[in-house]
């Protein structure tokens, strides 16, 4: 318990340094989900990082990062993993519609158990190829999935005409600007300062083109 008490005032701390307020009972169950991720991580490796402490940081705290800018009523998370950041974001920003989708089946298996017992309502784990999928999203998220490149060419039909496709990277990816597909545009790259994370981290919040618009020709030019 005091493992426990210790990991919920790192969550509750880095939460309040993002400046987040989360639904009644949501740290509890992001500690609820975590101690599952701990537990088949054990057995099936679903994350490479062990250490419960830097989980907090690297997995939860990262993936709230990007909560102020989840968007309407439907996401899709797209090379989730163990969830990440869907399962996140479904627990602190609940009343959506959201699909989660990966190729490889023990993740998907963790993914249905996670939603089971932590009775996520509206949230749906799908093992596919994103190339695959059908439907159209409000909000489209990855998080260390593919180039920009890629994960546009497979999945941007999911994306809905006035959607936004949130892209987790790293350091800032200026080099995969040029291959952002034409019809997409990036309308802004923001630095994401996570706590406890020295790491650079950078939000690509992506749309599509609007008809008659130029900028999608310089994808660059949206950024700040
Ligand atoms: C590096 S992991 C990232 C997982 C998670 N988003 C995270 O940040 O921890 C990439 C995930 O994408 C999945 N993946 C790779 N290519 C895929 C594809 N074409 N369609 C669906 N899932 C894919 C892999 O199975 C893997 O779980």
């Amino acid at each position: 318990m005091a493992a426990r008490d210790a990991l919920q005032a790192r969550l509750e701390q880095g939460i309040d340094q993002l400046g987040l307020r989360l639904p009644a009972g949501a740290v509890s169950r992001l500690l609820d989900y975590q101690g599952l991720l701990e537990r088949w991580n054990a057995t099936y490796n679903l994350t490479a990082v062990r250490d419960p402490a830097e989980m907090i940081t690297r997995h939860l705290l990262d993936s709230l990062a990007i909560l102020p800018y989840v968007h309407g009523a439907s996401l899709a998370d797209l090379g989730t993993g163990p969830g990440l950041p869907g399962i996140v974001l479904a627990i602190a920003a609940p009343g959506r519609e959201i699909l989660l989708v990966d190729s490889n089946g023990k993740k998907v298996r963790f993914l249905r158990e996670a939603i089971r017992s932590l009775k996520l309502e509206g949230v749906r784990a799908l093992q596919s190829r994103v190339e695959d999928v059908e439907g159209q999203y409000d909000c489209v998220t990855a998080r260390a999935f593919a180039s920009l490149a890629d994960m546009l060419g497979w999945g941007g039909q999911l994306l809905a005409p006035d959607g936004l496709w949130l892209a987790m990277k790293g350091k800032r990816p200026d080099d995969e600007l040029p291959g952002v597909p034409p019809g997409f545009t990036v309308r802004g790259t923001h630095a994401l300062s996570v706590p406890g994370l020295p790491a650079e981290r950078h939000l690509l919040v992506i749309g599509r083109t609007s008809a008659g618009s130029l900028d999608g020709a310089a994808p660059g030019d949206a950024l700040h």
